[in-house]
């Protein structure tokens, strides 16, 4: 009889993500793949995009390496290519969970889509806290056994309650902000603290209908299609780096508050598929554009 064939059973490789942005040369790619290989890493899946129009190139790189391999290590020793090629990179390991902050103001449907898709492992995120600064969702956050933060917001106050925003972030390690349909102007000074770390969700197809009640705006204009717009936040309201969008088609005889009720649909698939890329490293910014390696 044959011996039962018995797999050696090898310690779990740790997994990692390696992105990088730099001006386009050759032999990027080359010295990346050997630096992998001689570190002992095995590549599992690698992107690659040129912008001739930029003169940047980007990548993402996910692969795997056994102990003693570890994220300190490889960031101490990548250090020589990435500055070899002027690269703005970054290394995590792919396991490591993003830890975000949800805002909402009065339309909870974004929220409440996230907090159900971190909930079932959907997206690879720790949900912190809530923000909002109504306490309308306040019993649904609890029910979630999440914090949840009441905020109140007026011109006067605007300045402490984004302070204590801030304090929040610092205090819980937070590395991503998630506008959930939360309808206060960021101030500049905030936009420019959290670069590249807000994601808001705009409920039109921009860069149409920007600012508020796009859906009216939509409805004046007897659109064929609505949308929604996961982008990043940027002291110019609405014109950040867009992410992902999503569209819907509408009939000629649909209201605005009809409007609204189909657009909540599209909103959450579009936040929640571009709050899964960012917390995957998938999203380069590509000065007022992303580069998404989905
Ligand atoms: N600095 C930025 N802040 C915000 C952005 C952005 O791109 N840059 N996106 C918005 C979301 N948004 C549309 O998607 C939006 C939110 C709020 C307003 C607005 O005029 N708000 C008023 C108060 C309204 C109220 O109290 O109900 C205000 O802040 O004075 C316009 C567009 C999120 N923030």
């Amino acid at each position: 009889m044959n011996e039962p064939s018995v797999r050696g059973t090898a310690p779990a490789a740790e997994q990692y993500v390696l992105t990088l942005s730099c001006p386009d040369k050759q032999g990027i790619v080359h010295a990346v793949s050997s630096y992998l290989f001689m570190t002992g890493c095995n590549i599992e899946d690698s992107q690659q995009f040129g912008d001739h129009d930029t003169g940047l190139f980007f990548m993402r790189v996910h692969f795997s390496a056994e102990s003693p391999v570890t994220v300190e290590k490889l960031r101490a020793s990548f250090t020589a290519v990435g500055d070899a090629f002027h690269m703005e990179w970054q290394i995590h390991r792919a396991e490591d969970r993003m830890r975000v902050v949800l805002m909402v103001s009065k339309f909870g449907h974004c929220l409440n889509d996230l907090l159900f898709r971190a909930r079932i492992g959907a997206l690879p995120v720790d949900i912190a806290a809530v923000v909002s600064n109504h306490t309308d969702f306040a019993e649904l956050v609890e029910s979630y056994d999440i914090p949840f933060h009441h905020i109140a917001v007026t011109k006067e106050t605007k300045a402490e309650a984004e302070a204590q925003l801030l304090e929040l972030v610092r205090e819980k390690g937070v590395e991503l902000v998630v506008l959930a349909r939360y309808m206060q102007v960021l101030s500049d000074d905030l936009c420019k603290q959290l670069s590249g770390r807000i994601i808001n969700i705009h409920h039109s197809f921009l860069p149409s209908f920007k600012g508020a009640k796009p859906y009216h705006q939509a409805h004046a204009r007897g659109v064929k299609l609505i949308g929604a717009t996961a982008h990043y936040v940027t002291a110019d309201l609405d014109e950040g780096p867009i992410i992902e969008q999503e569209v819907e088609r509408v009939g000629h005889d649909v209201t605005p508050d009809q409007l609204v009720a189909i657009g909540r649909d599209v909103e959450c698939q579009a936040l929640a598929r571009a709050v899964k890329w960012h917390a995957e490293h998938r999203i380069l910014l590509n000065g007022r554009r992303t580069v998404v390696f989905a």
